[in-house]
């Protein structure tokens, strides 16, 4: 199946010369939603985690998911002020503005090998962040998978740890 055929591009979104890759279009289509996760699963499953993190909001659609076919764990990382007790937290600049990540202090045991997931990989500033946040809360990310991955902001530099994305625009 061409997944690409299933996301579409709206420019000047959120911001004026900004491309916005959709996967509405794709989320609400039930086999092309499958295919992506199942091809997903498969990629982090030679990675043996023992659980999976994803990244809030479009994030969660896909690692969820994932997780549960699997059958491991989840762990959400979180935009600022949703999550309760103690928490870790990175700030971060964005392809079209600034944010902040975080996570439970005690969400992951020392050692555990995490995959951590997103949607989209632009400037990689999201995915570079949960990394650090997950190493720093004593994880071993063994990889970091994206479905889409924009090749022209050379986002993949920020990503310290073995990185895979399904498609690839380079423009
Ligand atoms: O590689 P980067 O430049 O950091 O950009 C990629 C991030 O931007 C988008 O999230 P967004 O903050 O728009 O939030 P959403 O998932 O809640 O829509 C996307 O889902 C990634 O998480
Ligand atoms: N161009 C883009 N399209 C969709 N999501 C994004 N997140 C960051 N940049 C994006």
């Amino acid at each position: 199946m061409d997944l690409k055929a299933h996301i579409r591009g709206i420019p000047d979104f959120p911001k004026p010369g900004i491309l916005f890759y959709d996967i509405s279009t794709l989320l609400r289509h039930g086999p092309a939603w499958n295919e992506a996760v199942r091809r997903m699963a498969d990629i982090v499953a030679a990675k043996k985690p023992d659980v999976l993190a994803g990244i809030e909001s479009r994030g969660f659609l896909l690692a969820a998911p994932i997780a549960h076919a699997l059958g491991i764990g989840f762990i959400m990382l979180r935009k600022p002020r949703k999550l309760p007790g103690a928490v870790l937290g990175l700030s971060y600049a964005l392809e079209y503005g600034e944010d902040r990540i975080e996570m439970q202090a005690d969400a992951v045991e020392k050692g555990s090998r995490v995959v951590i997931l997103d949607d989209l990989l632009a400037t990689g500033g999201t995915l570079g962040a949960g990394i650090n946040l997950l190493q720093q809360a004593g994880a071993d990310v063994v990889g970091a998978v994206t479905l889409i991955e924009l090749t022209f902001l050379g986002g993949r530099s920020r990503i310290h740890a073995p990185f895979e994305s399904l498609l690839s625009y380079d423009e």
